[in-house]
């Protein structure tokens, strides 16, 4: 488990501000762990804003949902550089769903820990192809502190670090849920990968 090197008092303390990543598969738990984080800043009295791109709707209009339904309220924004505007003198930023900003979404998170702030930042490290998921990439490279977790494969119970989509459909985002996609092994998502 992610233990914070430090927690509250982040102004008073002349704060440096830091970039961590949280990543993973589908089903994997990057949102749960982003709202943990984040409730454990609010108990530590930090101001916390939180993001997620606006095209993201499946649970909720505005708040940040877990599959197993735990929430937080956010800010649906639609370009990354809206998080600079909207954060103001929080202490503490998180973002979910990150693979579906632009490429700004980098520099946004950089110049937000320059600042001083906190970022914490979650999002698929890989597309339905295996491939990654720009631009988490570039975000994993600029990070101090990048959390990878896994979920279970749905056809083999080992662990799972792959998003396979169910459909034929070859666009990249396809949002969705259970119906349309299977956390799988590398194996199991290799054997069916159309
Ligand atoms: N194949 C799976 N492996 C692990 N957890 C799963 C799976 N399918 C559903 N879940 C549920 O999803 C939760 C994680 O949800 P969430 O944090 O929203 O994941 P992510 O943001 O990575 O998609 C788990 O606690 C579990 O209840
Ligand atoms: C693999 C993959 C996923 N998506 C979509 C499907 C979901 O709407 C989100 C991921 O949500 P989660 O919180 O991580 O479960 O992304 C996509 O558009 N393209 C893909 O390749
Ligand atoms: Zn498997």
């Amino acid at each position: 488990m992610f233990i914070e090197p430090s927690i509250g008092k982040r102004k008073s303390s002349g704060n440096k501000g830091q970039i961590e990543v949280i990543c993973g598969s589908m089903f994997s738990g990057k949102t749960e762990e982003l709202i943990r984080r984040l409730n454990r800043a609010k108990i530590a009295k930090q101001k916390v804003e939180i993001f997620k791109p606006s095209i993201d709707k499946r649970y909720d209009e505005n708040d940040v949902v877990s599959h197993n339904e735990n929430s937080i309220r956010s800010t649906p924004v639609n370009f990354a550089d809206d998080i600079l505007l909207l954060s103001g003198d929080c202490d503490v930023v998180g973002i979910d769903e990150v693979q579906f900003f632009d490429e700004q979404i980098v520099a946004v998170a950089q110049k937000l820990a320059v600042q001083g702030k906190r970022v914490i930042l979650a999002g698929l490290d890989m597309d339905f192809e295996g491939n990654p998921f720009e631009p988490m990439p570039k975000l994993m490279a600029i990070a101090e502190y990048v959390t990878k977790v896994n979920a279970i494969c749905m056809k083999c119970g080992d662990l799972a670090a792959f998003s396979f989509r169910l459909s034929d459909a070859k666009e990249k985002v396809v949002l969705g849920e259970k119906e349309s996609y299977e956390a799988r092994c590398r194996k199991c998502f290799y054997e069916d990968k159309k």
